[in-house]
């Protein structure tokens, strides 16, 4: 007889762009790794061949808000049902840069497109086959004020549609995530991503440790 293997983790990463979420992503995924973790390293938009065709669009092509929105969603559908359900399925741990979140703070919040139309749509596409709405396990929100992320980007890189946004749209953005950590205090813990990298990195191991994803 075999018998059902667990069901991996699904972790999001999540903050304002320059926050710190692509510098640690691959530090859990090496520490995690090191304990013997089958880690599947992704991220949105993108993650399949199709939604990374959508992730082009979306950074580059002007649209309005509702497009924008149905495009993020269109692109997780088929990253959700392609690689993140399969990967949960066989144990993995998939580790994401970015998901709902991100939907709900910069298009909800960041643009002021509607919650209630965001909130149907996360329905549909996260709603598994046994009708139960399907979310991350956990989500870390590196927080930062706007300020300091944008510092910290205009050192490294030139920016794309979303990050060429004023520092009032982060602001906006950022109390999205503030708004939907509280709406979701159990999944949604908050890093205070200011501190310098290892302090950081040392919250994040904690937090992964507390909820057992880290030995
Ligand atoms: N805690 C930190 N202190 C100082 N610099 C940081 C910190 N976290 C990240 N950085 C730097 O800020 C820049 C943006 O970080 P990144 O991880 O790409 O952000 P994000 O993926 O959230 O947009 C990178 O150059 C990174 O090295
Ligand atoms: C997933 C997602 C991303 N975004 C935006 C935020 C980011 O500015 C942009 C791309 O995300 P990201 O991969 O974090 O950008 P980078 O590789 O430059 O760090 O897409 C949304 O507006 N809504 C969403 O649902």
């Amino acid at each position: 007889m075999t018998h059902p293997r667990p069901r991996g983790w699904f972790i999001t990463f999540e903050g304002i762009d320059g926050a710190g979420k692509s510098t640690h992503l691959p530090a859990l995924a090496q520490a995690l790794q090191a304990q013997g973790r089958a880690v599947l390293q992704t991220r949105e938009p993108g993650g399949t061949p199709l939604a990374e065709r959508l992730r082009e669009l979306l950074l580059r092509e002007p649209m309005d808000p509702l497009c924008e929105a149905l495009l993020m969603f269109a692109a997780r559908r088929d990253h959700w049902r392609r690689v993140i359900e399969p990967a949960l399925a066989a144990g993995q741990v998939v580790l994401c840069d970015r998901f709902t979140d991100a939907t709900f703070a910069y298009q909800g919040h960041g643009r002021g497109f509607d919650l209630g139309v965001l909130q149907a749509l996360e329905r549909w596409v996260q709603t598994d086959t046994d009708g139960r709405l399907r979310q991350p396990d956990l989500t870390l929100w590196f927080d930062v004020p706007p300020a300091v992320a944008a510092q910290r980007l205009a050192a490294v890189r030139a920016p794309d549609r979303f990050e060429a946004e004023p520092q009032a749209f982060f602001e906006r953005v950022r109390a999205g995530y503030a708004a939907r950590a509280a709406s979701a205090p159990e999944r949604i813990v908050r890093i205070d991503a200011t501190r310098p990298l290892p302090q950081v990195w040392a919250e994040v191991e904690s937090v992964c440790r507390a909820r057992g994803v880290l030995a």
